[in-house]
């Protein structure tokens, strides 16, 4: 692999006696891995399904290793179900770590595509709620697809400036994610293109973005709340000092030990300026100690204070029945938990919001909960991210599929397919692969006309 000669001569400097085994295993091929969307499916009932050969990642419970050259997950009917995430495995590490619980307000500040975010919303089990930033608005666009395809409804997407945020969520997250821009040391297996624009952008520029967004986070994390900050690459500008940064900027900030799983390395305090040795307690994952590309991972915490900020929450307006609506969602069991009072209109779309929610007015938004479909004249139409949210049995006219159909593949390429075997009734259908839910049908007497999500359709 082409290097530039100021990266190998800095990485040779802080690997020392690794430093070969570190160049060794870069002329290797990188490690794929995928992770189950536990909000569908349990990893127990996943590995009876799996149609791909698969080995633990161990740093996370969903995470798994794939051979690429075996298969492609990224193109199976399951991928379309929402069933798992490709994800790099050492970039399971973050989410996986951070400790999310029920009812959390959790915010991802740098959240495109969605890696990560997918993790820390399945890990809410469709409570508290999820802010998802990315200061890309391009970017944000294919955040939003993979929270839908995953099924969250309990989220908001949004395209801000950190400095924007911080203006209006003073002390609200109990839990933060700051994966940061970073300048990719840990990805160079995976492109060259990812060296040439190390080259071209340098370490300094990154560590100057991270420090600008660390300034707006400790503003938003509660008192008592936890936050992980992580990059995939190796500098010390980038890692032990942001952190070292951050911890100067509240005196109630403390490290919390990163767990230390096989091939996981300690930071290194001597990486810092200060040498403070609490740096130990993050994590560095090299991809020759590991089977995954690197990552740097931190865990903060804002030690409890006697008072605390409650957050200013959304107030439900609730909106006028649309007669057509109501008839639609009344199709839809009341095991999916929409309650009525908490849908509202926006010209003419309807969202559900969560119960618990902060208000998040006034912000570059592009999406606010779960947009459930549009009113049209004389008819309603239901949305992508109404069929990916339900569960096997919550519309009451469903079509369930094999994965070796073909009708599913035909299906997910926009055609209309034959469903006359089956019994269903005319109107909207739930169309599933293996009991989990692809998108939306129109059945008349066995014809299904397609309404899959023209952009989310299979290429040939
Ligand atoms: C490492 S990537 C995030 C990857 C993502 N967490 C995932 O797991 O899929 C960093 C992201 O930060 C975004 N970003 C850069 N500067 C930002 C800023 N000041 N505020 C918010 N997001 C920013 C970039 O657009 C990029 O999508």
């Amino acid at each position: 692999m082409n290097l530039p000669e100021s990266f190998t001569n800095r990485i040779k400097t802080q690997l020392g006696d690794d430093y070969d085994a570190y160049m060794n295993c870069l002329d290797q091929g990188m490690h794929h891995g995928l992770r189950v969307n536990t909000n569908k499916i349990s990893v127990e009932d996943f590995l009876k399904i799996s149609p791909f050969e698969l080995k633990p990642v161990p740093w996370t419970i969903n995470g798994f290793y794939y051979d690429d050259k075996a298969c492609t997950p990224s193109k199976h009917p399951y991928y379309y179900a929402g069933l798992y995430y490709i994800q790099e495995p050492s970039a399971m590490a973050p989410a996986s770590i951070l400790p999310v619980e029920d009812g959390d307000v959790v915010l991802d500040i740098c959240a495109a595509p969605g890696g990560k975010s997918t993790e820390l919303a399945a890990k809410l089990h469709g409570t508290g709620f999820l802010i998802s930033n990315d200061i890309s608005n391009s970017r944000a666009k294919a955040l939003l697809k993979n929270l839908e395809l995953f099924g969250i409804g309990n989220m908001c997407v949004v395209s801000e400036a950190p400095n924007k945020l911080s203006t209006k969520f003073y002390q609200t997250f109990d839990k933060i994610l700051i994966d940061a821009p970073c300048s990719g040391e840990g990805m160079f297996r995976k492109s060259q293109s990812m060296v040439t624009a190390w080259e071209n952008n340098g370490v300094e520029l990154f560590a100057g973005l991270q420090r600008g967004i660390l300034n707006e986070v400790v503003k938003m994390l509660k008192p008592g709340g936890t936050m992980l900050y992580s990059t995939c690459t190796f500098s010390p500008e980038e890692n032990e000092q942001s952190i070292e940064y951050l911890l100067s900027l509240d005196d109630t900030l403390e490290l919390v030990e990163v767990p230390k799983y096989p091939g996981f390395c300690n930071g290194n305090p001597a990486w810092g300026k200060t040498e403070n040795v609490e740096l130990e307690k993050c994590a560095r994952l090299w991809p020759h100690h590991i089977e995954g590309e690197g990552h740097f991972v931190a865990l903060i915490h804002k030690k409890e204070a006697e008072q605390t900020q409650v957050f200013q929450s959304w107030i439900h307006r609730g909106c006028k029945p649309d007669k057509n609506a109501e008839e639609f969602l009344a199709h839809v069991s009341s095991d999916a938990g929409i309650r009525s009072a908490y849908i509202e209109e926006n010209k003419g779309r309807l969202y559900y919001m969560a119960e618990h929610m902060p208000d998040v007015s006034g912000l570059r938004m592009l999406r606010q909960g779960l947009f459930l479909g549009e009113i049209k004249k004389n008819r309603f139409e239901p949305s992508q991210s109404l069929a990916m949210y339900l569960k096997q049995g919550q519309f009451d006219n469903e079509v369930n599929l094999t994965s070796s159909d073909d009708r599913v593949l035909r299906y997910l390429k926009g055609e209309t397919i034959e469903a006359s075997d089956q019994k269903i009734k005319n109107g909207y259908v739930l169309v599933l692969v293996d009991g989990y839910p692809l998108g939306w049908a129109k059945n008349t007497n066995g014809t299904l006309k397609n309404k899959y999500l023209s952009g989310w359709r299979m290429m040939s």
